[in-house]
């Protein structure tokens, strides 16, 4: 049997869970998901602060699942709002830390995999790094102009994934990414759609913070007037008007759930306004891949659906249905970022890729 040559940990922080796995080159040795309550989660101020118990999961699910510490020769966590940054695999660093931990581009669970790496990559003497962070930009100039001038277009989005699937994508036709012209749509808890030109994401919607289709949590692109008339009412305070844009918005502001399987439940069983809302969904991630496509001047070599809502037969079809005639459709369900992650910390370590330096 061959030797591996590296053993990689691999951390995925989530807002309920953290995914974790370790990995013998690109074959995964051991995986787990870790739930986090709200009580346990309930006892931190900041998400910044959780990192300590969410390390000792990590550790004591490692020793349960005899892996030994010590056979470790790299720690990958995905990264998070950190400055902008361009694509790839970066050394986590002493500036990395900073930013992760005051959230310099706000609070998201994925600011932990950094830190939560480079806390065990330290203690064991060992490189830390973390892949395509959701900051991922390498938008067009022309892509970050708004059209109102004191604000400017921003590049978040589920950069691990749409990454790793239009690699994946490369490989199964025998090119390389950097010759695509591929649009992506990762459609889960948030929807970003991509327009990836020769390994560049050109433009894509800010899938965080109000841009772009709705989502089953997230209202995407709601009209400006309205938004700010409602906003100054006095009916709502800030918060609960972010709450309803982004966690409360999309299916949830609508049907009252953000799980697709229980839509599409409803729907078979005759659910006239679960029907008419889902549709609506397909129809603006449709839309936006058809912006996507004028990105893209029209020659595109496929269009990639992903994350837990490709699953969806009849969602994955009334998308298609629509966008079919621009280019290919090719649907790969789920996310598999713990892969992504592992590929992304071998790429450095075998040196077919130079880790990047923070922020540069
Ligand atoms: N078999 C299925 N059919 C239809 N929808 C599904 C299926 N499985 C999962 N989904 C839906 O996918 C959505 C969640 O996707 P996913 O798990 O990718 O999101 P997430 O990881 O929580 O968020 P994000 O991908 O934005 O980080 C939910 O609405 C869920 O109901
Ligand atoms: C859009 C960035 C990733 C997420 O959905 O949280």
């Amino acid at each position: 049997m061959q030797e591996s040559s590296f053993r990689i940990l691999v951390i995925n922080p989530g807002s309920t869970s953290t995914k974790i796995g370790v990995y013998d080159d690109d074959q995964l040795v051991m995986e787990e998901t870790l739930r986090h309550s709200n009580e346990e989660l309930a006892r931190f101020s900041s998400i910044s602060d959780q990192y300590s118990f969410r390390k000792g999961t990590i550790l004591h699910s490692i020793e349960q699942g005899g892996v030994e510490l010590a056979s470790l020769n790299a720690v990958c966590g995905r990264g998070g709002l950190l400055r902008p940054i361009s694509g790839g695999t970066y050394e986590v660093n002493d500036v990395m830390i900073e930013d992760l931990k005051n959230g310099y581009s706000g609070q998201h669970a994925s600011n932990l995999g950094g830190i939560i790496a480079n806390e065990i990559a330290s203690f064991l003497d060992i490189p830390a790094f973390i892949v395509d962070p959701v900051v991922v930009d390498e938008m067009h100039p022309l892509a970050r102009v708004s059209g109102f001038s004191l604000i400017s277009r921003k590049s978040i989005f589920h950069a691990l994934n749409q990454k790793a699937v239009a690699r994946r994508f490369a490989k199964q036709t025998g090119k390389s990414y950097e010759e695509l012209r591929l649009i992506v749509t990762h459609m889960g808890g948030g929807i970003t759609v991509g327009a990836h030109r020769y390994g560049k994401v050109i433009d894509v919607n800010n899938g965080l913070h109000g841009d772009g289709p709705f989502s089953p949590e997230r209202a995407g692109t709601v009209p400006s007037g309205e938004l700010v008339e409602l906003c100054y009412s006095g009916t709502y305070f800030r918060k609960e008007v972010m709450t309803k844009l982004v966690g409360q918005g999309g299916l949830v502001g609508y049907l009252g759930t953000n799980d697709a399987v229980t839509v599409e439940k409803r729907i078979q069983n005759g659910d006239k306004e679960a029907e008419h809302i889902y549709e609506a969904m397909a129809y603006q991630v449709a839309k936006e891949i058809g912006s996507a496509a004028a990105v893209l001047e029209g020659q595109v070599d496929g269009i990639i659906l992903t994350g837990g809502l490709a699953y969806g037969k009849q969602y994955v079809e009334m998308i298609a249905s629509r966008v079919g005639w621009i280019a290919d459709v090719i649907v790969y369900p789920g996310e598999d970022e713990l892969q992504a992650l592992a590929e992304g910390a071998l790429r450095v370590l075998t040196g077919e890729e130079n880790a990047k330096t923070y922020p540069a």
